[in-house]
C-alpha cells in the first residue's frame, strides 16, 4: 500500500473518531485516568493507573495506529497484544428439559480470575466441572443461554467483531483439509486473515515460515495433513498446526479446548511445552482446559484453575495449590501426581455424601481467600465496566466499545475478491488432489455411457424407437441428476464445523465461501457430464444433426448446474452427512415422478401439481424430448407400430412432434426450459448460500 493510500485511510480513521457521540462518551468516562501500557507481566489493573476511557490516549494511537508508516503498523497491532483477562461473578446456567420439566441449570456460580501476559492457565476439573463452558464464556463462544459477570481485556469490556479477530481459539478437535500441506493450510489462514491494509501478500508468507519456526514443524511444511486413512502428519503436528493456524495473526490471547486430549504421554508434554515458550518468550496469554494432566505438564502451567459443581476451588500456582489444600487437611500423598489428587479431591460423585461435602467445603475455603490470589479490579473500574456492558446492548453504545479498541482494519481483513480467490484456490487443492474420487468420478461416467450405449444401440425410428427414445432420456435425467446431486449433499455436511470455525474467527464472508465452493464443484462436474453425454448420443443414435447435438450437451450442463444447485441446497439445510443421504434421493424421486414420464402432467392432481415447476428433470426431459422428437419423421411402416408403447391405444404416431404433445411436453419451449433450468439452480443456490449462512454463524456473547 502507498503512503498516500495510507494516509487516505488515516483521514477516513480520523473523521469516524470525530463523529463519536459526546454524551456517550461521557457516560462510559467516569474517571480520569489515561490507561497505560503495562509492563510485560506486570497487572494492568493496578489502581490509579487504570481507566477503560479510551479517548484521548485511544484516539491518539489510532492516528498514529493508521498513520501510514512502518511504525503505525507496529502500534496498530499493540492495543491487543500483551493482554490481561480479568473475569469476575461469572455465571451461566442453559434451561433443560420441556414443558413442566423445563428448569434453569447453573454451569458457572460466579467464577472470578485473572490471566496476565507471559501466562499459561489451565482450567481444570473433574468431567462436567464446567471447564469448557468457562473457556467458551471467557471466548465469547456461547451456543445458548445468556453469561453475565465481568470480562475485561486490559481494562476494557471488548468489542464482539474485534475480539473474535483478535484472539486465538483453538477447538479440541484439529479440524483440517486433508488434502493441502501444512504450509498451504497456514498459508491459507495468513491470507484470510491477516489485514491486507497492514501486511503485503509477502509479509503474510513471511508470516507463515515465522509461525511454522516457532511451532517446529518446519521440516514437515510440504507434507500432506492427511487421515488416518491416507496416513498423513502425526496428531501431535496436526495439534501444532491447529494453533498455527490461530498463531498466524498474532493473537494476544489464545483459548485452547483440551490440546493434549488424544495424543500420547510424550507428545502432549511437547505441546505443553511449546505452549509455555509461546507464552513465556512472545508474551502471550494462553488460558487452556486440561485433562488429568502429568506432572511434568503441571510444572509447566503458571495458574491452575481448579474447578469443581461449576464453581472455583483454587486459581493460581499449583504448588500452592497443594498448601492450601493441606492447611484445610487434604495433604497430597507422597508420590502422587498432583493433578491426580486435584482431581480425586474436587470430583463430585453425586452417590458420595462425603465428596460432595467435600466440595461444598473447599468452594467455602476458596471464597475466603480468593482476594489474595485474584487481585479484584476496583470499584471505579467495576463501574465503568457495567456502564459499558449496559451500553452494548444498543448500537450506538457498541459502536463506541469498538472504538475503545484501536487498530481499525475494517470488518474484514482483506477484500470479498482476495477471500474468494484464496478459498477457491483451497477447494480446488482439496478437490483435484483426491484421484481416486477424480478416477471414480470419470469411470462412472464412462461405464454408463458404455452401458446406455450398447443397450440401446442405433436405435430405430419404428414406434418400439420411440420407446426407446422416450425411456433412454428420461434415464439420462435421472442418471446426470443422482450422478451430479448426490456427491455435493456430503460436502457441506461435512465441511461445516470447519466453515463454522473460521467464520467464528472472522476469516471470510459466507458469500465468498460459498460462491468459491460451488464454483470449484463446476469444472469436474462439468467435464465428467461431457465425457459421458457426448459419445452417448452417438452411440444411441439420437436425431443426427449437430445442433441437437450441441443442445443436448447444453441442456445437460443445466441439469448438471441445477442438480449442483439442489445438492447444495440440500447439503447446507441438513445437519449431517446421514441426513442428507435420507432426504437427497427423497427429494430427486419427488422430482423424478413429477419429471413428466410416469405421471402425465394434465393428469397430476392439482394440489401436488406446484411440485412439478420444481422439478429440474421435469424441465430437462422436456427439453430433451423436444430436441429429440420435433421434426422427426418417424416410421410407420412396421407391424410393430400398431402396439408400440409410445403410441398405445393410439395407433402409428408418424410426427415426432405428437408424441411431445402425448406427453405434454410440448410447453415450455427449449429455450424456456433452459433458462427456467439456469433460474432454478441459481434459487437452490441462493437459497443454500443464505441457508448456510445461518447454520454456519457462531453464536457470540460478549461481556
Ligand atoms: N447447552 C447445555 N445444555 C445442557 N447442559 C449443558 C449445556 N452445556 C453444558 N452443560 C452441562 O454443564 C456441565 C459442564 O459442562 P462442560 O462441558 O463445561 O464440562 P467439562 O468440565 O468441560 O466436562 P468434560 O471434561 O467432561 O468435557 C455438564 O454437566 C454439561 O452437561
Amino acid at each position: 500500500m502507498s503512503s498516500s493510500e495510507m494516509k487516505q485511510v488515516g483521514s477516513e480513521t480520523e473523521h469516524e473518531t470525530i463523529d463519536i457521540d459526546q454524551t456517550m462518551i461521557d457516560q462510559l468516562e467516569p474517571t480520569a485516568a489515561s490507561p497505560q501500557k503495562p509492563v510485560r507481566g506486570e497487572s494492568l489493573f493496578a489502581k490509579d493507573t487504570v481507566s477503560i476511557n479510551m479517548p484521548q490516549s485511544d484516539q491518539e494511537l489510532r492516528r498514529r495506529t493508521t498513520a501510514g508508516s512502518q511504525k503505525s503498523h507496529e502500534q496498530s497491532k499493540r492495543d491487543y497484544e500483551d493482554m490481561e483477562i480479568y473475569w469476575e461473578d461469572i455465571r451461566y446456567s442453559v434451561m433443560t428439559g420441556s414443558g413442566k420439566n423445563k428448569k434453569e441449570l447453573p454451569i458457572l456460580k460466579g467464577d472470578a480470575g485473572r490471566a496476565q501476559p507471559g501466562q499459561l492457565v489451565a482450567i481444570m476439573g473433574g468431567s462436567g466441572a464446567g471447564k469448557t463452558t468457562l473457556l467458551n464464556v471467557l471466548a465469547g463462544r456461547v451456543p445458548t443461554g445468556d453469561p453475565t459477570g465481568t470480562i475485561l481485556a486490559n481494562g476494557k469490556v471488548r468489542d464482539r467483531r474485534k475480539w473474535k479477530r483478535i484472539v486465538g481459539y483453538v477447538e479440541q478437535e484439529d479440524l483440517l483439509y486433508e488434502n493441502l500441506t501444512v504450509r498451504e493450510t497456514l498459508e491459507t489462514a495468513a491470507l484470510l486473515r491477516l489485514p491486507s491494509k497492514l501486511y503485503s501478500r509477502k509479509e503474510k508468507l513471511a508470516k507463515v515460515d515465522q509461525v511454522m519456526e516457532q511451532l517446529g514443524i518446519s521440516h514437515v511444511a510440504d507434507s500432506k495433513i492427511g487421515s488416518s486413512a491416507t496416513g498423513g502428519i502425526s496428531g501431535g503436528q496436526k495439534k501444532r498446526v491447529s494453533i498455527g493456524i490461530e498463531l498466524v495473526t498474532d493473537p494476544g490471547t489464545m483459548f485452547l479446548d483440551e490440546p493434549t486430549t488424544g495424543l500420547d504421554a510424550a507428545t502432549a508434554n511437547n505441546i505443553c511445552d511449546m505452549l509455555k515458550k509461546l507464552a513465556r518468550k512472545n508474551g502471550k496469554t494462553i488460558i487452556m482446559t486440561i485433562h488429568m494432566p502429568r506432572e511434568t505438564i503441571l510444572d509447566m502451567i503458571d495458574k491452575v484453575a481448579l474447578m469443581s459443581k461449576g464453581q472455583m476451588v483454587w486459581f493460581g500456582p499449583a504448588k500452592e495449590a497443594l498448601a492450601h489444600f493441606e492447611r484445610l487437611g487434604h495433604k497430597c500423598p507422597p508420590q502422587t501426581n498432583p493433578a491426580d489428587f486435584f482431581l480425586d479431591l474436587i470430583q463430585v460423585d453425586t452417590r458420595d455424601e462425603n465428596s460432595q461435602t467435600t466440595a461444598e467445603k473447599l468452594i467455602e475455603e476458596w471464597e475466603k481467600v480468593e482476594e489474595e490470589y485474584i487481585k479484584p479490579i476496583d470499584n471505579d473500574l467495576r463501574e465503568t465496566a457495567n456502564k459499558q456492558q449496559d451500553a452494548l446492548t444498543s448500537k450506538q453504545g457498541r459502536a463506541q466499545i469498538a472504538d475503545n479498541w484501536s487498530g481499525d482494519e475494517g470488518k474484514w481483513a482483506t477484500s470479498w475478491f482476495s477471500e474468494f480467490s484464496v478459498l477457491l484456490k483451497r477447494n480446488f487443492q482439496q478437490q483435484w488432489r483426491n484421484i481416486p474420487i477424480i478416477i471414480a468420478a470419470f469411470a462412472q461416467q464412462i461405464i454408463l455411457c458404455l452401458l446406455i450405449g450398447f443397450v440401446f444401440f442405433r436405435i430405430t425410428r419404428d414406434q418400439a424407437g420411440v420407446q426407446n427414445r422416450q425411456g433412454v432420456l428420461f434415464f439420462i435425467c435421472i442418471n446426470q441428476t443422482f450422478s451430479f446431486l448426490m456427491p455435493i449433499i456430503t460436502v457441506f455436511p461435512l465441511e461445516r464445523r470447519i466453515i463454522v470455525r473460521e467464520r467464528a474467527s472472522g476469516s471470510y464472508r459466507t458469500s465468498a465461501a460459498y460462491l468459491a465452493k460451488a464454483v470449484s464443484q463446476f469444472p469436474l462436474a462439468c467435464i465428467t457430464s461431457f465425457v459421458f453425454a457426448a459419445p452417448v448420443y452417438w452411440l444411441i443414435g439420437l436425431n443426427p444433426s449437430f445442433i441437437r447435438w450441441l443442445l443436448f450437451q447444453i441442456i445437460t450442463q443445466c441439469l448438471v448446474f441445477a442438480a449442483q444447485g439442489l445438492g447444495m441446497l440440500i447439503g447446507s439445510s441438513v445437519p449431517n452427512v446421514q441426513m442428507a443421504q435420507v432426504f437427497g434421493p427423497l427429494i430427486v424421486v419427488m422430482f423424478i415422478i413429477f419429471g413428466g414420464n410416469f405421471a402425465n402432467q394434465d393428469s397430476i392432481p392439482a394440489v401436488l401439481r406446484w411440485i412439478q415447476w420444481l422439478s429440474l428433470i421435469r424441465y430437462t426431459y422436456g427439453a430433451y424430448m423436444q430436441n429429440e422428437f420435433n421434426g422427426l419423421e418417424l416410421d410407420c411402416g412396421s407391424s410393430s407400430g400398431e402396439s408400440s408403447g409410445a403410441s398405445a391405444g393410439r395407433g402409428c404416431t408418424p410426427l415426432g412432434d405428437d408424441v411431445v404433445k402425448a406427453f405434454g411436453l410440448n410447453s415450455p419451449s427449449v429455450g424456456l426450459c433452459i433458462l427456467i433450468l439456469l433460474a432454478l439452480g441459481l434459487a437452490f443456490h441462493v437459497l443454500a448460500a443464505l441457508i448456510l449462512r445461518k447454520t454456519t454463524r457462531m453464536r457470540m456473547r460478549v461481556i
